[in-house]
């Protein structure tokens, strides 16, 4: 099992090309997996069974394997049957949908996470949208905490940068367990920024591995 140690204030980049988009391809995300561990990632967090099958082969790094099933509500790694097919496909650690709402297989957060400890020998991770999430997520046994979903649940406001004040608030609660700061860290300032308010490590995605975001930043701010 993953030692998380040796992920204490460390960067993990998020890998992932979203359904119809060119970069959309299991061998594209592993070499944008490649590049980024080159530049100093500790860890990768990559969606899609393929995709983590072949960014396994691809890096020495740990994997944050998802599966997202859908685009609203509850659809990052949904129900355990998507969490289980994760770790089958080679995660270290699976990231699920950690918040308070009602999963589509009807399991209780903490039924599927201890199916997920009982049938792999994976970590969870669970991204969620709030303090009050973070604390329920902890008493269900999650491994690690996400901010993943702060400013999409319609708990927090969708701030521009990481929701700062949210990390505080979690650490501040001194759960016991590394809180992943997670979504919209876009400068190398803001992951520092990041760490100081209590984060234990930083999940980069779009700011790094996105590129036409990053392309619509420099042309609107181009734009006359
Ligand atoms: C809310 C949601 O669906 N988040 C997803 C979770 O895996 C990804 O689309 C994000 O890219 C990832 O969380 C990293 O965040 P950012 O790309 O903002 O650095």
């Amino acid at each position: 099992m993953l030692n998380l140690q040796t992920l204490r204030s460390s960067l993990i980049v998020s890998c992932q090309a979203y359904p119809g988009e060119p970069m959309r391809d299991p061998q594209t995300t592993a070499q944008v997996a490649q590049s980024a561990v080159i530049g100093g990632a500790a860890a990768v967090r990559v969606q899609g069974l393929s995709d983590i099958a072949r960014v396994r082969s691809a890096v020495e790094v740990p994997i944050i394997g998802l599966w997202k099933d859908g685009h609203d509500g509850v659809f990052i790694t949904p129900t355990l049957h998507h969490a289980l097919a994760c770790a089958g496909a080679g995660a270290h650690i699976v990231a699920l949908d950690g918040t308070r709402r009602e999963r589509p297989d009807g399991l209780s957060l903490a039924q599927t996470i201890a199916s997920v400890h009982e049938g792999s020998n994976a970590l969870v991770m669970a991204d969620c949208g709030s303090a009050a999430d973070a604390v329920a997520a902890a008493e269900a046994g999650a491994d690690i905490i996400g901010t993943t979903l702060a400013g999409y649940t319609g708990e927090r406001p969708k701030t521009d940068g990481p929701d700062l004040e949210l990390l505080a608030e979690i650490a501040a609660l001194d759960l016991g367990l590394p809180l992943i700061a997670e979504g919209r860290i876009h400068t190398p300032a803001q992951g520092r920024a990041a760490l100081d308010a209590g984060a234990f490590a930083v999940v980069v995605g779009t700011a790094i591995t996105h590129p036409a975001t990053i392309t619509g930043w420099f042309a609107d701010a181009l734009a006359p």
